[in-house]
């Protein structure tokens, strides 16, 4: 059978450097496996697609299938890891204009991701667009107290009672949060809403397989089941200790070695516009686990080839200071053929009856061997095709990666105290009750 393969031949690493990294690569494995290393507390995520609740699984099919029933437009409304992992999935994996669709064809609801800006623009243009038609929120905060969404969600409930009210309104609002803790906690309880719980020790980041993602996954009429099968696979596959037979753990390995010499930017590379939301899910799961104490990779991302004509120039001949990690579908999800023209006026008859992949596969292969002569290492990673088997396997791949590489770098990959740092002048500059000293240190920098 086939399936997801790292390919590392275009790095400049010889397989000795891997095999140099054995002992520390076994190190990190040991850390997180016998949860001994920093950030323990946050490693539900590793079991997740055989420990998760198998009657909350039940009652989030049974909401999904609801909502596809009785909704024209859900929101889903949180930020961060609290909607980049849906997002992927929906995006890598529906129709690339899902939302133009008619009803009758996807058979379910549009789906408007919201609360992850605090733009008033984007709010009220939302507002305009939902008008008359029928609506459910899925409110999704581990916290239960980021202001983005809450500020969304606090206008929207009061759009949705009025439109509906209360009675019919707390039918049609869906909270994941915590099982105890949180302001969205106690609204929900007091309201009556339907939750589902993202476990304690599963950050944000990690949490695309609990309820944050399956909910609105599941809702968009996609494979839950086989989201998760794949993600279990992937837990069984990438707990192998051995580095030459664990191509998770080469790819953690690689990154920090090429980190090392000074490959301080990974950029992460796709030639379908529908992964782009996989780059976003992968900036957060890079960035928040690994920029800290000074030191980190910076995760970026481009789609190709339309950043070729962007940020080709300086892959090809800026600083060289970046390696790319290239995500390889092998079979794309649809195709089509280039035809012949009699006039040939665009010069383009070469390339009758190829297809669209065909000439995708060759800037691909034309883009690799020019990165690559111009000294940036190329990491590829291969996927068989894209469906919800292989989204799962792929999202585990990198949140195992995470974990081993964050140990190798010297971090804990499982906090972010850095975010709070805006928060904390946002607040006093908002005039937040407790953080009144903060102001008046801020005033005098205005
Ligand atoms: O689910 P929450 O608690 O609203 O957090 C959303 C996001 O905000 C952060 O906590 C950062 O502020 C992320 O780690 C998280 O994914």
């Amino acid at each position: 059978m086939s399936n997801i393969s790292f390919d590392y031949s275009n790095s400049f690493l010889e397989k000795h450097e891997i095999e140099n990294a054995r002992e520390i690569v076994l190190a990190a494995h040991k850390k997180l496996h016998e949860k001994t290393g920093a950030g323990k507390d946050f490693l539900g995520w590793i079991d997740y697609p055989v420990n998760y609740d198998k009657y909350e699984f039940e009652r989030i099919k049974k909401a999904a299938q609801k909502i596809r029933n009785d909704t024209d437009v859900f929101l889903v409304v949180g930020i961060g890891g609290s909607y980049l992992g849906a997002r992927a999935a929906i995006e890598a994996l529906c129709h690339s204009f899902y939302n133009m669709l008619s009803k009758d064809r996807k058979n379910g609801p549009d789906i408007i991701f919201v609360g992850n800006n605090i733009s008033g623009t984007y709010l009220k243009h939302l507002m305009e667009v939902i008008e008359g038609k029928d609506i459910s929120i899925n409110i999704i905060s581990k916290s239960g107290t980021t202001t983005e969404p809450a500020i969304a969600f606090r206008i929207l409930k009061a759009y949705m009672e009025d439109k509906y009210g209360k009675n019919e309104a707390r039918k049609r609002i869906y909270a994941t949060t915590d099982k105890s803790k949180g302001a969205l906690r106690e609204l929900s309880n007091k309201e009556g809403y339907e939750t589902f719980i993202i476990p304690d020790d599963v950050g944000g980041r990690f949490s695309v397989f609990t309820p944050v993602g399956m909910l609105p996954i599941a809702v968009a009429g996609l494979d839950i089941e086989s989201m998760i099968e794949g993600a279990k696979d992937g837990r069984q596959e990438y707990m192998e200790e051995d580095i030459h037979k664990n191509c998770c753990y080469q790819y953690a390995a690689i990154r920090n070695i090429l980190y090392n010499r000074g490959k301080s930017i990974e950029v992460l590379v796709n030639y379908e516009p529908s992964l782009h939301y996989i780059s976003e899910w992968w900036k957060q799961l890079y960035g928040e686990s690994e920029g800290k104490d000074g030191k980190g990779i910076f995760p970026a991302a481009v789609d190709f080839s339309t950043d070729l004509h962007s940020m080709g120039q300086y892959l090809q001949d800026g600083t060289r200071h970046l390696f790319e990690t290239v995500l390889n579908i092998e079979r794309a999800k649809e195709d089509i053929e280039i035809i012949e023209d009699k006039a040939n006026l665009d010069d383009l008859n070469y390339l009758s009856g190829r297809t669209m992949d065909y000439v995708n596969k060759k800037a691909f292969i034309g883009t690799l061997f020019a990165h690559v002569d111009g000294s940036v290492p190329n990491l590829i990673i291969n996927i068989p095709k894209m469906d919800e088997y292989y989204f799962g396997k792929l999202i585990y791949f990198f949140e195992k990666a995470c974990g081993i590489s964050g140990y190798i770098l010297g971090v804990n990959p499982f906090n972010q105290p850095g975010v709070e740092s805006y928060k904390r002048n946002m607040f006093a500059l908002l005039g937040k009750p407790g953080y009144e000293e903060l102001q008046e240190e801020l005033k005098k920098r205005i």
